[in-house]
């Protein structure tokens, strides 16, 4: 029997999903519900397959079984609806550096422009919003190749926020971003999640995945749990995951990952 259902409360779903590439299986037969308008957070050990399952979940690459979106099986959906239904922030995501930043951000926009016209006057507020919110619209008349790794970032991240999609993938979306910025990242987040966005981030920084409201753990292409961050089931998962080479402790009403170190054979 089919465990997929219409949208609705199911921002994606997958049955059966599977993925091999260069002939060795990397995802093994997920099937997954993710919640509309929460903040799910895959984590595992590096080639767990997070990266694999965002793209997949994204449509990108060759997949067996199903995925969907907002209950419509990808491929039905229609290119430009789709790419205004799901916002994509890639790892290591390959950008025009001679582009301006302005420019950049706008391309975030063109699942809502019609062929060849002009950018309209909500098309121009989107941008300027998603560039003051990564705190980039100063340089928006820069162009890309002359920022920093953490302001280029900023940059991408502000082009994915402008199409102002329901569902929004970003993996790695902490890559070069100093610690303020991260925080800024997280209010974000926090900000679209509250108005009904369903986000879902691969994250390294277990401590920031804490803060996301759900968490799925991945080890080996398969899911070993999948449940709120808060419960004491995820944080065994975690743990077991990553080796029992983090602890999850509760700091000043927060869960964060520290690093379990051996004893130290004489204190300094
Ligand atoms: N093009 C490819 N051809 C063959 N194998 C690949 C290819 N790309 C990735 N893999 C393998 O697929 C597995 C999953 O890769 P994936 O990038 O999804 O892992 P990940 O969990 O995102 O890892 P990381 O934490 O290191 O980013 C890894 O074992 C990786 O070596």
């Amino acid at each position: 029997m089919s465990t997929l259902q219409a949208g609705g409360a199911w921002a994606l779903q997958t049955q059966g999903l599977s993925v091999s590439l260069g002939g060795r299986p990397v995802l093994h037969d997920l099937t997954l519900r993710l919640a509309t308008g929460r903040w799910t957070s895959i984590v595992g050990p590096n080639g767990a397959g997070k990266s694999t399952l965002l793209r997949a979940l994204a449509g990108m690459g060759e997949a067996r079984g199903q995925v969907l979106l907002q209950g419509r099986a990808l491929a039905h959906w229609p290119g430009r609806e789709r790419a205004r239904t799901l916002a994509w922030l890639g790892q290591n995501q390959a950008a025009p550096t001679e582009m301006s930043v302005y420019d950049v951000a706008m391309l975030g926009r063109l699942p809502h422009q019609s062929w060849l016209a002009a950018p309209s006057a909500h098309d121009h507020a989107a941008v300027e919003q998603a560039l003051r919110r990564t705190q980039a619209w100063d340089w928006r008349a820069r162009s890309l190749g002359q920022l920093s790794g953490g302001e280029r970032q900023r940059v991408l991240l502000a082009r994915a926020l402008a199409v102002q999609a329901p569902v929004l993938l970003m993996d790695e979306p902490l890559a070069n971003l100093d610690p303020p910025h991260q925080t800024d990242w997280l209010h974000c987040m926090r900000e679209l999640v509250a108005r009904g966005t369903t986000v879902v981030s691969v994250l390294h920084e277990i401590s920031m995945a804490l803060q996301s409201q759900d968490l799925l753990v991945l080890a080996q292409g398969r899911v070993l749990h999948h449940g709120r961050s808060a419960d004491a089931a995820s944080h065994a998962a975690l743990e077991q995951v990553f080796d029992h080479r983090i602890q999850v402790r509760a700091i000043d009403d927060q869960w964060v990952a520290l690093p379990r170190l051996a004893p130290r054979a004489h204190p300094s």
